[in-house]
């Protein structure tokens, strides 16, 4: 797992941004072969779509052969209510790129048959080759896309009640009005996030100091589900200095030391590689 640190949410969505455009371009999708992303809502990842805006209209990230799958979506919510995430998704990201609508998946939470729903949205993950790289944020409780404490970290695709802590907390959203907060979702499951490639998750903000100690400083556990990452083979986890709050300062250092030495290896191998040296081959270390 790699744990980056920034300043704040407008300098962790440029980094994320910036790795998300570098994946996207360094596959080099093609209308055969798409690149495949998870997305999510919130007011996290926003500066991280905004950012990305802002890359695809300076010419330095094109859409058009990316396929998207958002990680879920209010049950009963209408599709056209300023909250619904199919609302979200359009006006903070999808509108302003170059995405082609039909490679835009979304949960649909007024599916006649929310289970079939799921099961298909599954199916059509898979169809689609699997996720490359989902984006992922987190709730003050840990949980990732809806799965609340307590979700099987084996789950799949599926309808989930939501805690009665993120309903207050989703309440904002909603004009403080806690009655009028969903009360179920339909969300992708933790093993739906664990079979994508690789994991990117932002987390900012010190209500979520707590989630992020637990989820990382200690075990694997259903109760903060964000903590499963700890089993991805390919995680990265990036939080502004407020998210750190309530880690120690030798994990902050642990991980501040280990960006500092990697960035130290790659510019020693660029060294190399412009040398020509054929120790160049060996490539780069990895901070997981
Ligand atoms: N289901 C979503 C999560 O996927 C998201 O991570 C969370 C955090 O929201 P925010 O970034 O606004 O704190 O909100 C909702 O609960």
């Amino acid at each position: 797992m790699r744990l980056i640190i920034r300043d704040d949410p407008a300098t962790v969505g440029q980094y994320i941004g910036d790795y998300i455009a570098k994946r996207i371009n360094d596959f080099n999708p093609t209308a055969e072969k798409p690149f495949v992303l998870g997305l999510p809502t919130g007011s996290s990842p926003i500066p991280t779509y905004k950012y990305l805006i802002d890359l695809h209209k300076a010419g330095k990230l094109s859409f058009k052969h990316v396929v998207t799958f958002n990680m879920d979506e209010y049950v009963g919510l209408p599709r056209d209510h300023p909250e619904s995430y199919h609302t979200f998704m359009f006006r903070e990201f999808f509108s302003h790129i170059d995405i082609p609508p039909t490679q835009i998946n979304l949960l649909d939470g007024n599916a006649s048959d929310l289970i079939r729903e799921c099961n298909s949205y599954e199916e059509k993950i898979k169809k689609a080759g699997g996720i490359e790289l989902f984006l992922g944020g987190i709730g003050e409780d840990g949980h990732i896309a809806f799965n609340e404490p307590g979700s099987s970290l084996t789950s799949r695709t599926r309808i989930k009640t939501l805690a009665y802590d993120t309903i207050l907390a989703n309440a904002r959203f909603f004009n403080n009005d806690i009655s009028a907060v969903p009360r179920m979702a339909l969300t992708v499951g933790v093993a739906t996030v664990m079979d994508s490639r690789e994991v990117a998750v932002v987390v900012t903000g010190q209500r979520k100091s707590l989630a992020l100690s637990k989820a990382i400083e200690e075990g694997v556990n259903h109760l903060w589900t964000l903590s499963a990452l700890q089993l991805h083979p390919r995680s990265l986890i990036v939080v502004d200095e407020d998210a750190t709050a309530e880690l120690h300062v030798k994990t902050v250092k642990y991980f501040k030391s280990i960006e500092r030495v990697q960035e130290e290896v790659e510019r020693y191998h660029a060294e190399l590689v412009a040398k020509g040296d054929p120790h160049a081959d060996q490539g780069v270390g990895s901070m997981e």
